[in-house]
Formats: C-alpha cells, sequence, structure tokens
C-alpha cells in the first residue's frame, strides 16, 4: 500500500533530523502496557514545504507517525486521531527507546475498544513544532544548526496545513473521523471547516471555539516561566552540557499547567493537608504532599519534552480562533458539514463548558443536538485523558452515527 511504501520506517533510537543535544527522552518511564494490547510502530513521512500563516515557509517538513489496524481496500475506514498540548503519536503500546511515556488513551483505542482497531485504521501524527519526532525547534534547520529560536510561529492552521499534506502523503483522502481533545480538538475544528471533503465526522473534546483572554493568560505565565529560565538563553541552549537546559523553568510551567489540568476537589480530596515525609511543612523543612505532587510532575515532564516545543505549542494555542478571518466563530462553525460530536467536562477550569456550548449551538449536525455531552468528573480539564469509559462510550457513539 502507498502509505507503507511511502513513509521511512526509522530505527527507534535514530531520528535523523533531531539535534544531537534535544533534552528530552532521556529517561525511558515504565509503561502500563498489556499483552495483547497493540503495538504501534513510529513512522516517518516528508511532507515537503509547509506555507505558513505568517508568509513563511518551513522547508522539508517530517511528520512522525504510527497507526493500529488495517485500512480497508476502499479506504474508508480511516480515523486520525489528533493529540494534545504534549502528547504525542504514542496512542496506545509501551513506553521505551523511541517513547519515553506508555501510550497516553490505552483504554480508548484497541480491539474491541471505542475506537476499535478490528474496525478501524486508526493514525496518529506529532504535531508540527512538536519534540517526538515531527518537525520541531529541536529539528536540524538547513544550516545543519536546531533551528531553536529561529523556528518559525505556528498557528493551529499551519498545523492542521501539515497535517493534511501528511494525509496526501498516505494515500488518505477522507478519514471516516477526526477526534481530539484540547489543542487536538482545535486541529479537529480546523479540520472541517478547511477540508470539510476530507472529513465524514468530528469529535471535539474539551476546547473553545477559540482560546479565551483568560486562557491566553494561563498560557501566558507558563510562557513567561521558560523564558525567564537564565538556562534558557533565548531559546539556544542545545548546546548546552547535559542537564543544563531550562529544566526549572519549564518545570514551573508544567507545575502551572496542572493546576490548570486538575481541580481544587481532587487535589484537596487526594493530599488534604498531608506531609510529604516525616518533615513538618511548617518551618520544619519539610514539604505538603501536594507540592511533592507537582515537583514530581514539572521534573518528569522536563525529561520528555523540549522548553521550544513547549513555547511554540502553547502560542499555536494562544492562535486558535475559527472565526479569523471567517466572519466569526458562529458562521464558520455553521458552514461545517462534518457530524459531530462534542464532549467538555463539567470540572474543567481551563476550557470550560462554555466554549463547548458555544461550538456544539453552531454545528449544524451535532450527533447530540445543540448542547455537548457533558462528562461529570472531579479530575478537571484532564478528564478527557482520564474518564475513558465515558469518552470512549460518546465516541463510539459518533462512530456508529
Ligand atoms: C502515562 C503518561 O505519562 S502519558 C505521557 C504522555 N503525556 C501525554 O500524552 C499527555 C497526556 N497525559 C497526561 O497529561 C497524563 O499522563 C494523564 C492526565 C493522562 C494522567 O496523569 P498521571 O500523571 O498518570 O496521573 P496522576 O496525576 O495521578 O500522577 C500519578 C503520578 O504522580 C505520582 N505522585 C502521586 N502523588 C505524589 C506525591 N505526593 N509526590 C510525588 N509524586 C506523586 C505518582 O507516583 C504517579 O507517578 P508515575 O507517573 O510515575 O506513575
Ligand atoms: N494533560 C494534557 C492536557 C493538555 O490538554 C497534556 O499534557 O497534554
Amino acid at each position: 500500500m502507498d502509505w507503507q511504501t511511502r513513509s521511512e520506517t526509522v530505527p527507534a533510537s535514530i531520528v535523523p533530523d533531531i539535534g544531537p543535544h534535544i533534552h528530552v527522552g532521556r529517561a525511558p518511564v515504565t509503561g502500563a502496557w498489556r499483552e495483547g494490547d497493540p503495538v504501534g510502530d513510529r513512522r516517518f513521512v516528508r511532507i515537503g514545504d509547509v506555507e505558513l500563516d505568517s508568509g513563511a515557509v518551513l522547508p522539508n517538513a517530517r511528520i512522525a507517525w504510527e497507526h493500529w489496524g488495517e485500512l480497508s481496500p476502499a479506504r474508508d475506514n480511516a480515523v486520525l486521531v489528533l493529540h494534545a498540548l504534549t502528547g504525542d503519536s504514542h496512542v496506545v503500546g509501551p513506553a521505551g527507546p523511541a517513547h519515553p511515556s506508555a501510550g497516553w488513551w490505552p483504554g480508548v483505542v484497541g480491539p474491541g475498544l471505542a475506537i476499535d482497531t478490528d474496525r478501524w485504521f486508526v493514525v496518529a501524527p506529532n504535531v508540527l513544532g512538536g519534540c517526538q519526532g515531527s518537525t520541531g525547534p529541536a529539528s536540524l534547520a538547513p544550516d545543519g544548526v536546531e533551528w531553536g529560536p529561529r523556528f518559525p510561529f505556528l498557528t493551529i492552521r499551519d498545523q492542521v496545513r501539515a497535517q493534511l499534506a501528511f494525509a496526501r502523503e498516505l494515500g488518505i483522502e477522507r478519514f471516516a473521523a477526526v477526534v481530539g481533545g484540547s489543542m487536538g480538538a482545535m486541529h479537529v475544528l480546523e479540520w472541517a471547516i478547511m477540508a470539510p471533503h476530507a472529513v465524514e465526522r468530528i469529535a471535539v473534546l474539551a476546547a473553545p471555539a477559540a482560546t479565551t483572554a483568560d486562557q491566553i493568560a494561563l498560557n501566558s505565565v507558563q510562557l513567561e516561566a521558560v523564558r525567564s529560565d537564565p538556562a534558557f538563553r533565548s531559546g539556544a541552549y542545545y548546546d548546552a552540557p547535559e542537564g543544563d537546559g531550562p529544566t526549572r523553568g519549564l518545570a514551573l510551567a508544567r507545575r502551572m499547567a496542572m493546576l490548570n489540568y486538575r481541580t481544587p476537589a481532587e487535589l484537596n480530596d487526594r493530599f488534604a493537608r498531608d506531609w510529604q515525609s516525616g518533615l513538618d511543612p511548617l518551618g520544619g523543612g519539610g514539604r505538603f504532599a501536594v507540592e511533592s505532587y507537582l515537583d514530581f510532575h514539572g521534573n518528569k515532564f522536563t525529561r520528555r519534552f523540549d522548553a521550544n516545543s513547549y513555547l511554540v505549542l502553547t502560542e499555536a494555542m494562544n492562535s486558535h480562533d475559527v472565526g479569523r478571518g471567517r466572519g466569526g466563530a458562529a458562521s464558520a462553525l455553521a458552514a461545517v458539514r462534518a457530524k459531530s460530536l462534542v464532549l467538555g467536562i463539567d470540572s474543567d477550569r481551563y476550557f470550560p463548558l462554555a466554549g463547548q456550548l458555544e461550538i456544539a449551538g453552531h454545528l449544524p449536525r451535532s450527533v447530540h443536538g445543540p448542547e455537548p455531552v457533558v462528562v461529570s468528573s472531579e479530575y478537571g480539564h484532564d478528564a478527557f485523558l482520564i474518564e475513558e469509559l465515558a469518552v470512549g462510550s460518546a465516541l463510539r457513539g459518533l462512530l456508529e452515527a
């Protein structure tokens, strides 16, 4: 098949155009893979030059991707799964040399699951600007040096343009469904608007029609946390000695982000005022358990993510506005022809239900009418990743529609 012959399979330990000093992925994490689960096989596709909204051109770009299931002879069973801010192409499967983390949606994609790989051919690309195999700031520019701070500003639409080129390279003209959560759902909306002919169904999970001032503000303090780390060196840190990248700033950004992704109820129930150790946090040199939890997540994140990619992707999220240049969000959404599922989480303080109400209210073919499906969860925004049964059931409904 075309997609097999036209894509490169690269040995897991060799990622040719990623710079040698990338500060990610040095510490493989033990995965939660179970015997019999599908295992993706990461591949790489050249998509050529990408024209950007800014007028710049990103030359000779590459997309890393994985797939599960079989493409039907009629090529009508492909489902595109688009990841959130710090996700990647590794939707399911164990951690390993190619992946610092186990797959991020193991209860949703697989044989007999909501996105059933016995029926659907599931395709998952790493986003343009990311750091898990697709061209991003840690990739080598044409001069043989990492792009670093020279990497161009990307919008959500630029990233979808790259995904469309990627789909063309695979020879897939139309997806039975395009599915994504959070930043991935921003891409989903743009697919439905930019390429209506290529999309039969869409699932928009936990995202707004446009990133609001409040959300840009929450993102902007994270950008500043990274940039204000002296080790950031204006983004030119790839030649720093091992471990001397902007890990402090990146870890602080992740700590802040965790507070957007989770809820007061969860943190209070889970950690209360517990101490992390026998040392008193009130002047005795100890820490509260919740402080330790945030430290843990901040530090873990620096072992799997590149700081420049974090900035590029966060700024792309800030660019998100389906109505820009299209007469506003209402008219852009009203023009969508795909059958749609819009899902929100009642405790999401990052991308609250108001955003999904707006989207569902304007999409003409929402399978649940003008209201989003609301998942009730104490996990907040991350519930689209954690509440796999509820999210899976809604996805199953869409795929059967
Ligand atoms: C499974 C992965 O890591 S996926 C990695 C790729 N990431 C993505 O794709 C982005 C999307 N994924 C995510 O954001 C997250 O993985 C989620 C939302 C799906 C799940 O979050 P989790 O981190 O698994 O759950 P949770 O918030 O409960 O954290 C559990 C971790 O906190 C640690 N922890 C809990 N309490 C404390 C504490 N008091 N002090 C220190 N560490 C603590 C646990 O030991 C556990 O460690 P582990 O990750 O090594 O098992
Ligand atoms: N936990 C998710 C939330 C962003 O939507 C991530 O890190 O990608």
